[in-house]
């Protein structure tokens, strides 16, 4: 019988791993991309639509599903699962990033962070063991401590400040919620900015804290591509190997890869979702715009090498009209192909890692992808 947060690593390709983490709603394959469901939807996509693309795993926010339609709400309809009826896992960030990078006004003390609703402008309190409240009443299976992200450039002894208190706060976090007191699992996340020595500090001091997993935050913030490989490359090798890593709010294409060769497990972005709903669309030869006016008459499908539903049914000159016309399909569609490709991307890394060729994958997409 195994146990949520079990961790096994099947086969290794340098510092790239496949391996399975064990869920209370499931096994999830790793090398794994998380679509984003901050409110609990993944916008305009059916759980039916996820599931067909053999999404494993979708993301929630706290900060979001606290304020609407509240966390309480939620749980007295059963929880998240239920209420969306998603019936595979779900992973829920702390809110920490939502209120640091979507408040201006906020409070940040040792007892946690004060903030005022996006909604309606009501003062709010998250405290570590408040964060921790608002997951198991939303009954994720992966839990993010409450941590604060430092902004790109914060100097070295804020970062370092910042990363204690972070320490301090994820000690509450499993204190409150000791490790097998329920099928959720807790994730601490590593901060640190990008000072290499903060980076290891700061995951020297979580490792002494017993989370099923471990997380790297403080990246994807405006920083180049190469600060974030940089830190990447420094601090992922050195996190328990016997553990799950997260890459949080990462990536393109490029990055899952240089991610996975990193020794990363998981990630999760909004840009997928995001670039579909404004027309940027990722294929197998680069990426694309469909509204571009060469579209308007092409009937070929979107990628020729892609198998997901708006590749075998539209063209792009009817992807096009549909962005044009700000039709609500195009959003569907969108979204619907560029899920697929990263989940199918992820499927191929998985498979590429089996049989040792994870380098010649890597290489194949840097040259679709090298015009950026
Ligand atoms: C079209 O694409 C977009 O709009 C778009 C927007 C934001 C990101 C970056 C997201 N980056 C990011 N998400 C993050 C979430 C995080 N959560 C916690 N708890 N702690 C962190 O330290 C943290 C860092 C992150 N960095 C990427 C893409
Ligand atoms: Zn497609």
């Amino acid at each position: 019988m195994s146990t949520p947060g079990d961790f096994k690593i099947h086969a290794t390709d340098g510092e790239a791993r496949r391996a399975t983490l064990t869920t209370a709603h499931g096994d999830i394959q790793t090398p794994i991309f998380m679509p984003v469901g901050t409110q609990g939807t993944v916008k305009s996509l059916t759980p039916l639509d996820l599931e067909e693309m053999d999404a494993q795993i979708i993301l929630g926010n706290t900060y979001h599903l606290y304020l609407r339609p509240g966390d309480d709400l939620v749980a007295r309809r059963g929880g998240l699962h239920k209420f969306a009826n998603w019936k595979r896992p779900i992973l829920t960030d702390s809110g920490g990033f939502q209120v640091f990078s979507l408040q201006e006004i906020r409070k940040l003390s040792e007892e946690g962070v004060e903030f005022r609703s996006y909604i309606d402008g009501s003062k709010h309190f998250f405290s570590p063991e408040k964060a921790i409240d608002i997951q198991k009443n939303l009954g994720s299976d992966i839990m993010m401590v409450l941590d604060e992200c430092v902004g790109y450039g914060a100097d070295k002894d804020y970062t370092n400040k910042s990363l204690e208190m972070t320490t301090r706060w994820a000690k509450r976090c499993r204190d409150h919620y000791p490790k097998g007191s329920g099928g959720q699992i807790m994730f601490g996340i590593v901060q640190g900015g990008f000072y290499k020595d903060l980076r290891e500090k700061s995951l020297e001091q979580l490792r002494e804290i017993d989370f099923e997993g471990f997380a790297i935050g403080g990246l994807s913030v405006g920083e180049s591509t190469k600060e974030m490989y940089d830190i990447l490359h420094h601090i992922a090798p050195k996190m328990p190997s016997d553990k799950p890593r997260y890459l949080m709010g990462v990536g393109t294409p490029l990055d899952l890869l240089e991610g996975v060769s990193a020794g990363v497990d998981m990630f999760d972005c909004v840009l997928p979702s995001r670039n579909a709903r404004n027309g940027t669309l990722f294929t197998s030869q680069g990426k694309i715009n469909i509204k571009r006016a060469e579209f308007a008459e092409d009937d070929s499908p979107l990628d020729p090498e892609c198998g997901c539903y708006t590749c075998r049914n539209f063209t792009k000159a009817y992807l096009r009209h549909l962005y044009m016309a700000k039709e609500l399909l195009s959003y569907r569609l969108n979204t619907y192909h560029n899920l697929y490709f990263y989940l199918d991307l992820m499927k191929q890394i998985r498979a590429a890692i089996e049989n040792g060729t994870f380098a010649e994958l890597k290489a194949k997409y840097e040259a679709a992808y090298a015009k950026g």
